[in-house]
């Protein structure tokens, strides 16, 4: 471990960081703090480095420069007691789902238990698969069913269920509401925003979708020009000025998707 991993520490710390392909240059001198609690949306151009950012943070490419810290432990680190304390403490839904398609939901919610608790029994594994099917939304006959058997929207869930399954402080969702319709996209962004509350998540959520923004996020940082350009409320982002920013929150999209959550915060 680095730092003291206190209550007031940010949850991940990225300084520095450069990520290259080649000659692609995707990020240089980003930095980025996301407090504990929070709902952190990161947004950007398609290509800007949203996913290689997540990727980065959680271990999955070793960036070319700066440092990562995550829960106090140095991102980079190779000592497996830290690879261990990042991975039981961080649960990822990636943008395809990443599910097991041999696997019924069931069984990929177990993976992670049984890769991180290999001697729980199978009637506590079940149980415990069952919860977090339930907790993510779904219908128990859910448990049973195989990825192709569900719809788009219930195989999203059940990537949560699975990133949820250690019970983890720290939430990483890439583009969680993409290929949902509306009122799908409204339900998953709802069970984010539930989630985080009762478990006391932190949510890294990459996204485009100006309603969810909207809806969840308690912070948004932009992403342009190899870094983060940009952190904040979104009454503070929306008045950043940089065109990509004046574009996506002051364009027709972005200012239907305020006036829309206005309406539904005037109503409740
Ligand atoms: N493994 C890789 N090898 C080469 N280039 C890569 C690799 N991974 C990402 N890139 C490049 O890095 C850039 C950033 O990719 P990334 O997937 O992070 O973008 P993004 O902001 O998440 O985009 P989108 O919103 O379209 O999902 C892209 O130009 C991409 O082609």
């Amino acid at each position: 471990m680095t730092t003291q991993d206190t209550a007031d520490a940010p949850i991940i710390q990225v300084r520095g960081l450069r990520n290259q392909f080649g000659d692609q240059v995707v990020h240089e001198a980003l930095d980025l703090d996301v407090r504990r609690g929070e709902i952190i949306g990161v947004v950007g151009g398609s290509g800007s480095g949203k996913s290689v950012l997540l990727r980065s943070i959680i271990g999955l490419r070793e960036p070319d420069a700066g440092h990562i810290e995550v829960l106090g432990v140095d991102g980079r680190s190779r000592d497996s007691e830290d690879r261990l304390h990042i991975e039981r403490s961080t649960g990822v839904l990636f943008q395809d789902g990443a599910l097991f398609s041999s696997l019924t939901v069931g069984e990929n919610v177990q993976v992670p238990l049984k890769e991180h608790h290999p001697d729980l029994p199978e009637s506590l594994l079940y149980e415990l698969a069952l919860l977090k099917v339930k907790l993510a939304g779904l219908p128990p006959d859910a448990l049973d069913k195989l990825p192709s058997q569900l719809s788009g929207g219930m195989r999203k869930r059940a990537g949560l269920a699975r990133a949820l399954a250690l019970d983890p402080p720290l939430l990483f969702l890439d583009e969680p509401t993409a290929g949902l319709d509306p009122i799908g996209a409204a339900a998953f962004d709802h069970l984010t925003r539930t989630l985080q509350q009762a478990l006391g998540l932190t949510v890294f959520l990459i996204t485009h979708d100006l309603d969810t923004l909207y809806a969840i996020c308690d912070r948004v940082a932009v992403l342009a020009e190899r870094r983060v350009i940009a952190v904040g409320p979104l009454a503070e982002i929306e008045r950043f000025d940089h065109p990509w920013v004046q574009d996506y929150f002051n364009g027709p999209r972005g200012r239907a998707a305020r006036d829309s959550q206005r309406s539904i915060a005037a109503r409740t």
